[in-house]
């Protein structure tokens, strides 16, 4: 390959070395020439922050260090790559790397659900780079798509599986009746797990990456705080069961939506699962893969799929954000500042319109039915089937509901859970229209 033009060279600093960053370093060294010839100029790592050196016996030692705060201000490194996820001292870091105008690349999105704005003014000040496209749904692009593509649409909704590890477990609890816990160990071992699981099997991750999408889609500043969150550890094996049952499977949806109603324009950010008709498209998304409906006034619908979680598939859209910011490095451009000048409110769960499936055990006797029946009917919400399953003290009734309101759906279940003829309820899922 010829000489790169540009007389200088790139210096690189990864904060955290784990799944995804030793899967970056893999790539910048071993496609090191590709990356010189489309950056301009060698991309060299010139320090590697980790908590420990001895655990790196792969890794040139002279550029391990323990101090991430040192590299984080190290005035020589041009771009700060940061894969070593958690709040802090991550935000403490990149504000230093910001702050001094270094270039910063992220996969952190629990940081920027909560500290985005921090981050953002910090880049602003300094006229620092500042890219996440790996924080969410990993290999596919759909940051860059949302911020630069559409900017000059009108996103309407955004609507996906936008965390591996849930689907995986989700998916393989369908397909082959593995435990929640073995699926959920199996994913851990991939490497598509959050270091505590916890944020991804009770839906932090997926709510931190939905705030990011809402927030780029509709102009607005929303953290992870604003988005209602249900995980999926409740989800059972007999909820699968049951799912099936009406034609559906179980996926845990992130859903972002401008909505018009009664009270105006406002926006809608919400994690939790669903029984989705096995007819629907995001219903074949299976294992560590994501899929994103984006919807847009003029573009109609996109549907961004892939690899939504795992090393290679994250260092993958690591590697273009830093190819970028190398880029703007050199010849001096920036990459989009937030946009948050629409600052629309937010839509609460309780008006959010929704269906429901409710299993409970009840009184096999007369007038149990009339009774269900009356509670939905005195929240004002109709019922779609209702079934009865055994008999005795093993009957069970499961109900599907019309669309109604999500707080009306919600007092009905509680009133019901206080009916003595109501033994228990069993299961309550929202269940997912078909398109
Ligand atoms: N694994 C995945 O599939 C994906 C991960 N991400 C994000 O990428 C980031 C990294 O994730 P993974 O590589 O999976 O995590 P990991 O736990 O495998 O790696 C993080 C590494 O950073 C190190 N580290 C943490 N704090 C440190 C500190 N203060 N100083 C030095 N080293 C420190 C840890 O020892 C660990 O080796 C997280 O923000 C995560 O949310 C984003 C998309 C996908
Ligand atoms: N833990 C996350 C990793 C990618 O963001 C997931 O499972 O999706
Ligand atoms: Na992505």
């Amino acid at each position: 390959m010829s000489a790169p033009p540009f007389d200088r060279t790139i210096r690189v600093g990864l904060l955290g070395c784990g799944v995804v960053g030793s899967e970056v370093l893999r790539l910048l060294t071993e496609q090191a020439d590709e990356i010189t010839a489309r950056v301009g100029a060698p991309v060299l790592v010139a320090a590697v922050a980790v908590r420990s050196p001895h655990n790196y016996p792969a890794v040139d030692p002279s550029l391990l260090t323990t101090d991430s705060a040192a590299l984080a201000a190290d005035p020589t490194i041009d771009v700060v790559i940061e894969v070593m996820g958690g709040l802090e001292p991550a935000r403490e870091l990149l504000l230093t790397a910001l702050n001094r105008g270094a270039g910063v690349v992220t996969a952190n999105k629990a940081l920027l659900a909560a500290h985005g704005p921090e981050l953002y003014e910090a880049a602003d000040a300094s006229g620092a780079n500042l890219y996440f496209e790996a924080a969410v749904a990993g290999a596919i692009p759909l940051i860059r798509p949302i911020r630069e593509s559409l900017a000059g649409d009108r996103i309407s909704r955004i609507m996906g599986i936008v965390n591996g590890t849930t689907n995986y477990i989700l998916s393989a609890m369908d397909a082959s009746g593995d435990s929640y816990d073995d699926a959920l160990a199996e994913a851990t071992r991939l490497g598509y797990a959050e270091a505590d699981p916890t944020a991804d099997v009770e839906g932090f991750d997926a709510a931190s990456k939905a705030a990011i999408l809402a927030s780029l889609a509709f102009h607005t500043r929303v953290s992870v705080d604003d988005v209602h969150r249900e995980g999926i550890s409740q989800v059972s094996a007999a909820v699968i069961a049951a799912a099936d049952e009406i034609g559906c499977t179980v996926k845990l949806l992130a859903i972002c939506e401008r909505v018009s109603d009664g009270s105006g324009e406002r926006i809608s950010a919400r994690v939790h699962p669903v029984m989705l008709p096995r007819t629907h498209p995001l219903a074949s998304v299976n294992g560590a893969y994501n899929a994103v409906y984006v919807e847009a006034e003029a573009a109609g619908k996109l549907m961004f799929y892939g690899p939504g979680a795992g090393g290679a598939p994250t260092a993958s859209a690591v590697m273009g954000d830093l190819v970028t910011v190398a880029r703007n490095k050199l010849v001096g451009g920036r990459g989009p500042r937030e946009s948050a000048y629409a600052d629309l409110p937010l839509q609460p769960i309780g008006d959010v319109p929704t269906m429901y499936h409710i299993s409970m055990d009840v009184d096999d006797r007369a007038g149990v039915l009339a009774q269900v029946a009356k509670c939905f009917a005195d929240h004002g919400v109709s019922i779609s089937t209702v079934r009865q399953q055994g008999t005795g003290n093993d009957a069970t009734l499961v109900v599907v509901t019309h669309t109604g309101v999500d707080s009306a759906l919600a007092a009905t279940v509680n009133e019901l859970g206080e009916m003595t003829a109501v033994r228990k309820v069993n299961s309550v899922m929202r269940v997912a229209n078909a398109e």
